[in-house]
Formats: structure tokens, sequence, C-alpha cells
């Protein structure tokens, strides 16, 4: 894994080519003509987000704000789910180090993303729920295939979002509907996602909502990249801020808190009942 991850760090920083690597676990190509990027989450069975692949996308998301890249977007390999979030298994009975390792990844991988220069879109293209929701949340614009959910859904898990959860959230659909969502732990269908504005776009295949995407991108064609950057940076800075000056607290609570037994035997429920759900 160490050797590919490498290769493509090498191919990535090669500003003339058009590239595709595949990582096991992120699939990056760049467009020659635009130089947009696509990195392609590839984890099957549901890309759920794991040590090893919020590394792969941090490290990628790092590269591309390295290279000045024209644009992400951020898909799934997978026809049905986006992200089904967090890696359940690396909260459940956790090895602590890894556990502080994995957190730490994630705070980053989103600060990354949430706070890149270059203009980012999800392609939502499956279910998107907790942390598949807040890595499309941290993009700039979300285009969603029809027929699926998307939502912080923690609190029905019997956990609580992150600060940082709710203020990308609230970023994209203020506070009064970011309140009732999280509270309720709501999985929205994709027309009702529309209707709050938690997406921008509801499309019928993956080939529109690349389409749709490009036009995205195109709406920056005449716009000064400074100027673009600096406006993101003067609405997102300051939840950027809060995590980084709070993140160590962060973690300190986090560690507490996955020890709790309730918690652990709340999460085994959970993994039960998904797996439960395949022998029905
Ligand atoms: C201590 C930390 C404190 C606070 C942090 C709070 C933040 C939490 C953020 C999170 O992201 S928590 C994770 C929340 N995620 C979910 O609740 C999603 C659960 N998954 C699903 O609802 C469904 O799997 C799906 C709608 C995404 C896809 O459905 P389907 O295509 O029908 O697949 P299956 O349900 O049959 O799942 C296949 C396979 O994958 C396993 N799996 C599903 N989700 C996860 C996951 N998040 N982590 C690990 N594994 C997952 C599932 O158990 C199946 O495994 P088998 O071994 O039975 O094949």
């Amino acid at each position: 894994m160490a050797l590919r991850a490498v290769r493509s760090l090498a191919i990535l920083s090669n500003p003339l080519r058009t590239y595709s690597t595949s990582g096991p676990l992120v699939n990056v190509s760049i467009n020659e003509k635009t130089g947009i990027a696509t990195a392609t989450l590839q984890r099957p069975p549901v890309n759920s987000l794991n040590l090893e692949l919020l590394t792969e996308l941090c490290t990628t998301l790092e590269q591309l704000e390295k290279n000045k890249s024209r644009g992400l977007i951020l898909t799934s390999s997978s026809n049905t789910v986006f992200s089904a979030g967090l890696d359940i298994y690396e909260m459940y009975k956790p090895n602590m180090d890894r556990y502080k390792q994995f957190w730490t990844t994630l705070q980053q991988t989103w600060i990354n993303l949430y706070g890149s220069s270059y203009p980012t879109v999800a392609v939502v293209n499956g279910h998107a729920p907790a942390g598949g929701c807040l890595l499309a949340l941290s993009c700039e614009y979300r285009i969603m295939l029809n027929n699926f959910t998307i939502g912080l859904n923690e609190t029905k898990l019997g956990m609580i979002a992150p600060t940082w959860f709710a203020a990308s959230m609230r970023n994209a659909i203020g506070t009064r509907q970011t309140e009732l969502a999280l509270i309720t732990g709501n999985l929205f269908t994709t027309d009702e996602a529309l209707k709050i504005g938690l997406v921008d776009e509801v499309v019928q295949s993956k080939n529109e909502a690349l389409e749709k995407a490009g036009k995205f991108f195109d709406k920056f064609k005449r716009i000064p990249p400074h100027a673009r950057t600096m406006t993101k940076t003067s609405l997102r800075g300051a939840d950027i801020q809060a995590l980084v000056k709070s993140r160590n607290e962060e973690m300190n609570k986090l560690t507490a808190f996955i020890n709790d037994p309730k918690l652990q035997e709340a999460i085994g429920m959970y993994l039960e009942s998904l797996k439960q759900k395949q022998n029905k």
C-alpha cells in the first residue's frame, strides 16, 4: 500500500500529464483539457471511511492543493452508495492509538476539503449517511442522483455529530433546518434534500451529474482565483479555525466517550442490526 501511495503521489505531482492513478481506495484522474481532478472512492461494499481510506483521501487533497488544482469532483465507484460514513469498526472496541490516528485524519481531511482553495463538487451517486453526508457538505456544490438518502443521522445511533459536522450543514441549509435535521437524525430523500438546499441539483444519471459539474466549474472561468478563494475563506474560515483551536480538546472528549461501555454496547447492537438486515 505504501508503494502504491508513493506512485500515486508521484503521478499527481507531474502537472503536464493526464493522470489516472488506481490507488487501492481512492482513484484519482485528472482531465488534461480542463485540469479538473476526479477522486473516486472505491472501498467496497459501501465506502465506509476507515483510517486507510481517509489517509489516501487526505493526501490526495493535500497534493491537489500543492499543485494548484483547477477543481475536484468527489464521487464513488459504487452505483448505490456514495459513502456509508465512518467505518463503524473504527469505533467498536478500538485500539486507542489507531482510533486517535483515525480521528486526527478525519479532522485533517475535513480541513483540507472544506477549506480547499480550488472549487469542489460532490457527485453523490448513492446513499450518503453521516460521514458520507459530511464529505458531500464539505464540497461547494452537490449534485445527487435520484432515489437515495443523505443526512447526518448520528443521533439515531446514540452519537452526537461534532460541531464541525453541524457547521458544514449550517453553511448549506442554515441554522433552523440544521437543528431540526440533527436532533431528529433525519436521512433526507434526494427530493427532500433538494427542497431544503442540502443538495443543489438532482439528476438521473452519473453522466448527467458530471456534465452539470463541468458547468459549475465553468462559472469560474472569468473569476480571478484569488477573489474566489478569499471569498470562500471569509465564509468558511471561522468554522475551520474553531476546529483547529479545539481539535485536541475534542480528541480528549472523544477518547473518554468511545470508552463508555454503554456506547460500545449501542455500537455493537447497531453493527448487528446492519448484519441482520442482510439476512432478511
Ligand atoms: C465516538 C465517536 C463519536 C462521535 C462521532 C459521531 C460521528 C459519526 C459519523 C458516522 O459516519 S457514523 C456511521 C454512520 N453510518 C451509518 O449509519 C450507515 C450504515 N449503513 C447503512 O445504512 C447501509 O449500509 C447503506 C444505506 C449505506 C448501504 O446499504 P446496502 O447497500 O443495503 O448495504 P448493507 O447495509 O447491506 O451493508 C453492506 C456491508 O457493509 C457494512 N456496513 C455498512 N455501513 C457500514 C459502516 N458505516 N461501517 C462499517 N461497515 C458498514 C454492513 O454491515 C454490511 O456488512 P456485512 O459484513 O454484513 O456484509
